[in-house]
C-alpha cells in the first residue's frame, strides 16, 4: 500500500498544510466498496493467476448463460485463428528455408512460391477470423451488460420496501450500481482477450517447437522483460486510480452540483458558483499532478523495460548466433523464430493486462452476486393463497420496530377496519401514523402480531393477489417523468380490460386535474419533465392531483391516502375529501393534520407514541378529554380566533 499513500500525497500536495473550515469541503472517508481494490493491491501477481482458472469458468458460465452461439463463436474463431498463425509461422519457415538453398534465385523463388501462397493465405484466413471474433465478442459483452442489469433491477424492484431501511442493503446496491455491474461485462471481455492472448502464444510456441524445440525457451526468456513491464504498469496505474477514487468521487459530485436543473435555482440565489468552482480547481490540480506523476513513472517503467526487452532481445541474437555456428539451427529457422517471437510478444501482453483486469473485475462481480443473495432473502416468495379481497382487516397485537432502533414505531395495535367505512389516522409528528397506514397497506410486514384479511394471516396470502387490492396516495410522491395520461395510467397498467374501472379522463376529473392537463401543449400526452425536449413541469399542488388521479385510476378495494391534501389550496382539499366520502364499496384510510377534513370519518384512530391512545367518531371523540380534543381545539382556535389588533410600535 505504499504506492497508494505515496500517490495520495501527490494527489494533494498542500494536504498538511491546509486549513479545515468552512470554506472548503472537508476530505471524504474512503467508501467500504474500496475494500476489493485494496485487496486487489496486496495480492501477488502468482496468487492472481491461481485464481484464474475459477475466475474464467465464472465468466464463461455467464456469456453461455447469455448468449451460447456468441460465446462459442468469439471462443471458437479466436483458437481457429490461432492455429492459422501456427500454420503461417510454418509456411513461412519453408519459404524462408526455399530462398537460403543454395540454388539460383529463380528456382529459389519458384520453390518458395506455394509456401508463400500458404502463408499469405493463413495471414488472410486469420485476419478474417481475428474480426470475426472480434464482432462475436462485441455482440456478447452488451448482451451481459443488460441480462446483469434485468438481474439487479428484477432483485430491486421485488424486495420489500423494509429492505431498503437496511443500511447494508442501500449500501451493497449503490455499490454494485457503481461497479459490481459494470463489471459482469468486462469479466467476460477480459476473458475472450485472455484466450485470445494464449492462444496467440501457445500457436507461436506450437510453431516454434516445430521449427526447433531448442529455441523455446530462448522464445521465453525474449518475453519476460515485456511480461514484467506490463504487470508493473498496469498494477501501477490501477494504484494510482485507487489513491484517488475518493477525490474523484467529490469530482462527481461537483460535477453533478454544477450542472443540474434542480440545483440551478439555489446555487444562483445563494451565489454558491465561485465556491463550487474554486473547490473543483482545487481537486483538479491535485488531480493533474497525480496524472503527471503517474504519466512520468509510467514512461520510467516503459523505457527500463524496454532496455530489459532489447537486452533479452541481444541475449537472444547472441544464442541464436551461436546456435547457428554451432550448426543446431539452420538459417530460416533462426529468422521465423524472430519473427514467431514478435508475435508472441503482442499476445503475451494482451494475456497479461487480461489476467491482471479479470481478477480486478472478478471482485466487483462478486459485490453483484452477494448483493443477489441478500436481495432474495428480502424479497417474499411468489405464491401463496389467493386474495379476493377483503370485508374486514383486522390487527391483532400488531407492532413494527424499524432496523437498529430502539422503539417501535408501531407498538402492539390491535384494531378492527370495515369495507365501506372512512378511517382517518391522527397524531403528532412522529407518532407512528404512516409506519401504520404502510402495513395496512401491505407495504411493511409487522415485526409481531398477525394482520388478518377476513380472518386469514395475510402472510399465508400471495402478496402480488395482496397488492392488487390496494392503492396508496404517499406523502413522499414522486414526479415519474413520463406523459401525463402515462402518470395515471401506471396507476394500473396491466388492468386487464379497459372497461372494468375507471377511464384515465374519469380519474383525472374525479382529481380535479383534467382541466389542468388539457391545458398542457399536448393535453394527456405531454411529458411531464423540463429536461426533456418538448416536457413540462407542473406546481406543487398541481403534481399531487395527478397522484391523487392515479391512486382512483387504480381503483383499489383498499385506497391509503397520506396526506393527500398537503399541496392543495383550499377549494381542490375540498373537492379531494368530498370525492374521498363517495367510495362506498372502499375502505378509505386517511392520515392528516388538518383535521376539519376529516370530522365526518366513521372512525378516528389517535396515536402517541406508536401506541393507538383513543379511537370514535369526531363527536364522540370531542366529548372526552384528551389528545384528539386537544389538538382540534388548537387548530380551531387558530381560524376562529378574532384578529387582534397590532403591537403598538415602541419609542425608545
Ligand atoms: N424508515 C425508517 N427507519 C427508521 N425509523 C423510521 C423510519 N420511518 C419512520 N421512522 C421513525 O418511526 C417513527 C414513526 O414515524 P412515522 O413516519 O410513522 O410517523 P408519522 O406519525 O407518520 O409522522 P408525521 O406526522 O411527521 O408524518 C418516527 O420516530 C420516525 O423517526
Amino acid at each position: 500500500m505504499e504506492d497508494v499513500g505515496r500517490a495520495r500525497q501527490l494527489a494533494d500536495p498542500d494536504e498538511t498544510a491546509a486549513d479545515i473550515d468552512g470554506s472548503r469541503l472537508p476530505e471524504l472517508e474512503d467508501p467500504d466498496w474500496m475494500r476489493h481494490a485494496r485487496e486487489v493491491s496486496q495480492t501477488s501477481f502468482r496468487a492472481m493467476a491461481r485464481r484464474l482458472p475459477r475466475l474464467v469458468r465464472e465468466a464463461i458460465g455467464l456469456a453461455w448463460a447469455t448468449s451460447r452461439c456468441n460465446t462459442i463463436a468469439s471462443i471458437g474463431l479466436n483458437i481457429s485463428a490461432g492455429v492459422m498463425t501456427t500454420f503461417g509461422l510454418l509456411a513461412t519457415t519453408t519459404v524462408l528455408t526455399e530462398l537460403f538453398a543454395a540454388r539460383p534465385t529463380p528456382d529459389r523463388v519458384r520453390a518458395a512460391l506455394p509456401a508463400l501462397l500458404l502463408a499469405a493465405s493463413a495471414l488472410a484466413v486469420r485476419g478474417t477470423l481475428n474480426i470475426a471474433a472480434g464482432w462475436a465478442q462485441a455482440r456478447l459483452v452488451p448482451q451481459v451488460n443488460y441480462r446483469v442489469e434485468l438481474g439487479m433491477f428484477d432483485a430491486t424492484t421485488a424486495v420489500d420496501l423494509a429492505a431498503f431501511d437496511d443500511a447494508g442493503f442501500a449500501e451493497e446496491m449503490d455499490r454494485v450500481r457503481d461497479r459490481g455491474m459494470r463489471e459482469a461485462a468486462s469479466i467476460v471481455d477480459h476473458t475472450v482477450n485472455l484466450v485470445t492472448g494464449l492462444v496467440g502464444v501457445l500457436a507461436t510456441a506450437a510453431a516454434v517447437a516445430v521449427i526447433q524445440p531448442i529455441l523455446l525457451p530462448c522464445l521465453l526468456l525474449a518475453t519476460v522483460p515485456e511480461a514484467v513491464t506490463a504487470v508493473r504498469m498496469a498494477r501501477r496505474q490501477y494504484l494510482n486510480l485507487l489513491a484517488r477514487t475518493t477525490r474523484r468521487r467529490r469530482m462527481w459530485m461537483l460535477a453533478a452540483l454544477m450542472a443540474n436543473r434542480h440545483t440551478a435555482a439555489e446555487i444562483r440565489a445563494y451565489q454558491m458558483r465561485g465556491f463550487l468552482l474554486g473547490e473543483y480547481l482545487r481537486i483538479t490540480a491535485g488531480e493533474t499532478e497525480a496524472d503527471l506523476d503517474l504519466a512520468r513513472s509510467q514512461a520510467t517503467t516503459r523505457m527500463l523495460g524496454a532496455s530489459g526487452s532489447g537486452l533479452a532481445s541481444v541475449a537472444v541474437y547472441a544464442v541464436l548466433g551461436g546456435l547457428l555456428l554451432t550448426g543446431w539451427v539452420v538459417l530460416a529457422a533462426a529468422a521465423a523464430a524472430l519473427l514467431a517471437l514478435q508475435a508472441a510478444h503482442a499476445s503475451l501482453r494482451t494475456m497479461v493486462v487480461a489476467t491482471n483486469s479479470l481478477y480486478e473485475d472478478a471482485l466487483y462481480y462478486q459485490d453483484y452476486r452477494d448483493f443477489l443473495d441478500r436481495a432474495s432473502r428480502h424479497t417474499r416468495p411468489v405464491g401463496g393463497q389467493p386474495a379476493a379481497g377483503f370485508d374486514t382487516i383486522e390487527f391483532d397485537q400488531v407492532s413494527l420496530r424499524y432496523p437498529d432502533t430502539d422503539n417501535p414505531a408501531v407498538d402492539e395495535i390491535s384494531l378492527t377496519l370495515r369495507r365501506g367505512q372512512v378511517i382517518a389516522l391522527v397524531g403528532e409528528n412522529g407518532c407512528g401514523k404512516t409506519t401504520l397506514a404502510k402495513l395496512i397497506a401491505g407495504l411493511y410486514r409487522p415485526t409481531s402480531g398477525v394482520i388478518r384479511w377476513d380472518g386469514v394471516d395475510t402472510s399465508d396470502l400471495d402478496p402480488h393477489s395482496l397488492g392488487s387490492h390496494v392503492a396508496v396516495m404517499t406523502q413522499e410522491w414522486w414526479k415519474f417523468p413520463f406523459t401525463a395520461g402515462q402518470n395515471i395510467l401506471i396507476g394500473r397498467h396491466d388492468r386487464p380490460s379497459p372497461g372494468t374501472g375507471p377511464s384515465v379522463e374519469d380519474a383525472a376529473r374525479a382529481a380535479t386535474v383534467h382541466e389542468i392537463v388539457l391545458g398542457l401543449p399536448h393535453g394527456y400526452n405531454t411529458l411531464l419533465d423540463r429536461e426533456y425536449k418538448d416536457g413540462h413541469d407542473l406546481s406543487g399542488g398541481q403534481w399531487q392531483r395527478l397522484v391523487a388521479a392515479r391512486s382512483l385510476y387504480r381503483d383499489a378495494r383498499l385506497l391509503v391516502c397520506d396526506e393527500p391534501s398537503a399541496a392543495l389550496d383550499a377549494r381542490a382539499e375540498h373537492a379531494m375529501f368530498q370525492q374521498l366520502r363517495r367510495q362506498p364499496d372502499k375502505l378509505i384510510v386517511l392520515i392528516t393534520h388538518r383535521l376539519a377534513n376529516i370530522r365526518h370519518a366513521d372512525k378516528i384512530f389517535v396515536m402517541r407514541e406508536g401506541r393507538l391512545v383513543q379511537q370514535g367518531n369526531h363527536d364522540e371523540l370531542m366529548a372526552r378529554d384528551g389528545l384528539y380534543r386537544e389538538l382540534f381545539d388548537l387548530q380551531a382556535t387558530g381560524y376562529l380566533a378574532k384578529s387582534s389588533p397590532a403591537p403598538a410600535t415602541q419609542t425608545p
